[in-house]
């Protein structure tokens, strides 16, 4: 059966008229199980429209019950497209978000994203990305993975890529480990969301 895009694309609305639509990328850390909390604190933000583009990975650490904004995955991508004329969604989405925020950020998409990979819908959107649009990306990862001398280079590369990093802290991460890795709170990362929105002005908080 022919799947309707969820999201409207009319990405032609100009800001004004329309609420300012954040695309949340979730990938799989364990961080992930914060999913529910992130996208709650964000629909409490006047004015923001979300949806979340989720990897087959992170599934495991939350319930699409408990995510109340429309969810993509893979599927859809290939449920959309069927024919030529059919749209494209990972095209769709980057053109229906105003502001990209990957959270977390787990090592494996770390690495794709730096070097150009684009083999799900999460990292196809990333691949075509609107670089003057916002991308905020907050790792999460085990300490001895944060610590290996690729994370650093590949970090570099992102923000080289104009991309916003919201720096991951130090916890007793769920594993055991103490150390830098856990994702940055929740509470830090919409707070980041708000200030770049206000220095992207465009966006009146209705
Ligand atoms: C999950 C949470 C948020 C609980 O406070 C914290 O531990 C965290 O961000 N961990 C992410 C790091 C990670 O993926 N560890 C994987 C193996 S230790």
């Amino acid at each position: 059966p022919h799947v309707k895009p969820k999201a409207t694309c009319s990405a032609a609305a100009p800001l004004e008229e329309r609420r300012f639509r954040v695309l949340v990328g979730v990938t799989g850390s364990v961080a992930a199980l914060k999913l529910p909390l992130l996208v709650s604190r964000l629909l409490d933000i006047p004015g923001l429209e979300v949806a979340v583009v989720t990897t087959e990975r992170a599934k495991h650490f939350y319930s699409p019950q408990d995510v109340p904004v429309t969810l993509y995955s893979d599927t859809d991508e290939w449920e959309l497209w069927k024919c030529r004329s059919d749209p494209v969604l990972h095209i769709d989405l980057r053109r229906w978000a105003d502001l990209m925020l990957v959270a977390p950020l787990d090592a494996n998409t770390l690495g794709k994203v730096a070097s150009g990979i684009c083999d799900n819908l999460l990292t196809c959107v990333i691949r075509a990305w609107d670089r003057s649009k916002p991308l905020l990306f907050c790792p999460a990862m085990n300490t001895a993975m944060w610590e290996h001398p690729i994370t650093e280079q590949q970090v570099g590369q992102l923000k080289a890529f104009g991309y916003v990093e919201v720096p991951c802290v130090a916890k007793k991460l769920v594993c055991g480990d103490q150390g830098l890795g856990a994702m940055a709170e929740v509470g830090t990362i919409v707070d980041k969301v708000k200030e770049v929105i206000s220095q992207h002005g465009g966006f009146q908080q209705s």
